[in-house]
Parts: C-alpha cells; sequence; structure tokens
C-alpha cells in the first residue's frame, strides 16, 4: 500500500470579537486572532489545528501574523511529501530543521493528530493512549478592569452553573488597589467558589512576597506567574516562602524548561499550555516531567477557539490527575463561532467528543466571513 502524504497546508487568521474587553496586565484585548491551519492529506482527509496567541507580541515570542508566515515560508513546505500518518517523524521532521515555533508547531500537530483521528475513526485522546474522563472542569477569567462588574460576573457564572472556579488577571496597575480588588471578590464569594489570580510576570520580587502573603491569608487559593520568567532565583524564593501555592506560566515554554523548574523546585504547579510546548504531544511530556516531581497539573489556555480548546481537551482527558482543572473557557470568550458545533459546557464542565479526530467541523461560510482579507 502506497503511504498517505501531506499534500497541502494552509493558515487562516481569523478575526473575532470578544464579548467584553479582556484586560491581562500586559494588554487588553477587544477581539482575539485564531490562526486556523487546515491539512490535506493524499487520501482526501483534512486535519484542523490551531496556533493562537494573546495580544499579537505581547505575550511571547510568536504573533498570529509570524505564525502564519512561518508555516505558509518554512514549516508547511517542509511537512509538504511527509507521511500524513506518522506524526512522530512528521514532527521530528520540523524541530530538526525549526527551532522553537511551538504556538506554529502545535496547531499543525493538532492538525495531524485531527486528519489522524478522522482516518481511524478514533477521538484525538485515543490516540493519545486513551481518555480518563469525559468532561473537564474549566475556571472562567475574570478581567473586566472593574471589581463590581466581575463580582456580577462571577454571580451570573455561579448561577448558571457554568463556572465556579475564577481567576483574576492583575498586575496592570498598582498592587494596593490589585489586592484590594482581590480581597473585595473573594469576601463576595466566600466559599462558593474558588478564587485565584494571575499576575502574568507584573511585579518584582520585592513586592510580591508581600501580595502573596496577604492573599494567601485572605483565601485566595493560588497565585500564577507573579514575577518574570528569567528571574529563576526569585520564582524559587517565592515558592518556598509564599503561603498559597506558586504556578509556573510564562515561565514554561517548552518541556526543556518544566524540566529545569522541577529540578529547581520554583513553582509547585504548572499551567499546561499545548501552544507552549508544541502540541497535544509535546504537553503530555511537560505534565509526566511534572508528575514525576510532585508537581501539580492546571490545564491552560491561550484563549483559543474551539479547535485549539478541544485540542487541549483531548491531551488534559487522558491526564491520571488534574488537581487545579483547567481554564479552557475560550471559545465563551468570543461572540462568533467558525464550527458547525460549539464545544459543550454544562454543569461546570467542557464534554470532551467522542467523534473521530477533535470532534469539529469548520463552519465554512463562518470562516470565510471571518478571515483576514
Ligand atoms: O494564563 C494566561 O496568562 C493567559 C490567559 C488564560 C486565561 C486568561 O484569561 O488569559
Ligand atoms: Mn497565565
Amino acid at each position: 500500500m502506497s503511504p498517505i502524504l501531506i499534500e497541502r497546508i494552509q493558515t487562516i487568521v481569523v478575526d473575532l470579537p470578544t464579548i467584553r474587553p479582556h484586560k491581562l496586565a500586559m494588554h487588553t484585548m477587544q477581539q482575539q486572532t485564531l490562526v486556523i491551519i487546515r491539512v490535506q492529506c493524499s487520501d482526501g482527509i483534512e486535519g484542523i489545528g490551531e496556533a493562537t496567541t494573546i495580544g499579537g507580541l505581547a505575550y511571547g515570542n510568536e504573533s498570529p501574523e509570524s505564525i502564519k508566515q512561518n508555516i505558509d515560508s518554512h514549516l508547511g513546505p517542509l511537512l509538504v511529501g511527509q507521511e500524513a500518518a506518522n506524526i512522530n517523524a512528521a514532527m521530528l521532521h520540523l524541530d530538526k530543521a525549526a527551532k522553537g515555533n511551538t504556538f506554529a508547531k502545535s496547531g499543525i500537530e493538532s492538525a495531524l493528530l485531527d486528519a489522524q483521528g478522522k482516518r481511524l475513526g478514533l477521538p484525538v485522546s485515543e490516540l493519545l493512549g486513551g481518555r480518563v474522563r469525559d468532561s473537564l472542569e474549566v475556571a472562567w477569567t475574570l478581567a473586566s478592569g472593574n471589581t463590581a462588574k466581575d463580582i456580577e460576573e462571577a454571580e451570573r457564572m455561579l448561577d448558571i452553573r457554568r463556572h465556579r472556579i475564577f481567576k483574576l488577571k492583575i498586575g496592570a496597575g498598582e498592587v494596593n488597589a490589585d489586592l484590594k480588588h482581590v480581597i473585595a471578590i473573594k469576601q463576595a464569594l466566600g466559599e462558593r467558589a474558588s478564587v485565584r489570580v494571575d499576575v502574568n510576570q507584573a511585579r518584582d520580587e520585592s513586592v510580591a512576597l508581600r501580595a502573596c502573603r496577604i492573599l494567601g491569608d485572605n483565601g485566595i487559593d493560588l497565585i500564577e506567574q507573579p514575577i518574570s520568567r528569567v528571574n529563576r532565583g526569585g520564582q524559587v524564593r517565592l515558592n518556598q516562602r509564599s503561603p498559597a501555592p506558586i504556578m509556573a506560566d510564562e515561565s514554561i515554554e517548552g518541556v526543556e524548561d518544566a524540566f529545569s523548574l522541577a529540578a529547581d523546585g520554583a513553582a509547585s504547579i504548572f499551567a499546561l499550555k499545548i501552544a507552549k510546548n508544541g502540541g497535544p504531544r509535546a504537553v503530555l511530556r511537560t505534565a509526566q516531567i511534572a508528575e514525576a516531581a510532585g508537581i501539580a497539573l492546571y490545564g491552560g489556555t491561550m484563549l483559543e477557539g474551539s479547535v485549539g480548546t478541544l485540542a487541549s481537551a483531548h491531551a488534559f482527558v487522558t491526564l491520571n490527575k488534574l488537581t487545579w482543572a483547567t481554564e479552557l473557557f475560550g471559545p465563551l470568550l468570543l461572540t462568533e463561532e467558525i464550527v458547525t458545533h460549539a464545544p459543550v459546557y454544562r454543569d461546570f464542565q467542557l464534554e470532551v467528543p467522542r467523534t473521530p479526530g477533535l470532534g469539529l467541523t469548520l463552519d465554512e461560510e463562518r470562516l470565510a466571513f471571518f478571515a483576514r482579507k
């Protein structure tokens, strides 16, 4: 039998409106930009993937435009003619020829897994060794920039049973204002919700230590990336001194970072993101390092749309333990869909389809409408 080959890779930049401005320490999102990747194979099967970041170049080393350009000019041509069903070989071929670019590679790996799942009639989770759960609890991020609005939003999410874990984005303004904001929200929600914060590297160690102590003493369950990814010594010290556990997010830009963070004792929780590791297979290597080191896991997001969210979800349902749940709410932050059937969120959980591949079909009309011209 002649091998099934990769014939064509297409990248589409899609701009979608958000339900409200989403305020992070380094950027306020007014919309989200997805990069959708379509991989055509010689057996007529198409795989879809997504490579999405936050705020152009505000978050990481790759922007939507650079992801598209690097796939169109470099990664795509390298893949054409490779065996579609051998994902190990295809990704190794890319890794040998191209350094970094984990976001672009994650989208490609997702698309290859989607194609292979469709080919074999299996969900991606089963290609990754098999799922141990069918749904994932999902946190919601409160980031309107206004305390009263955030409390109202959290109350609504509790009422409709969509979320009972809330992550507060802080670090844009002054530290004491942040503390006031977070404590007010925790006091309003009390034991009905888990309240966590994400500082997105905005503080330095001198400020962060006092803030971590106050947050921990006021019932905040988790503190994500309080200081720069570059300050490893500071991260180690905060991890030892903070009463609330410290989670590494930006500090992980690949599987090797996960290993050195674990070796240094720089965090007690890892945020797993397919985009920062190079795909759903790659992120499981980081998860295995964490498991071996006794580091707890959290299923993170780059605020991807439905395709990237389910690519992440198929990986996360295979994990033994996800102590801190997930934040796979990206599609819910968008007012528009580009797939025919949106992922289902019910009873605080995201349901992970059992249909072949990622379990999604692109809505060609909506995709063409929102594609950047
Ligand atoms: O974790 C981040 O830094 C990125 C992202 C995840 C949720 C959210 O609101 O922003
Ligand atoms: Mn984060």
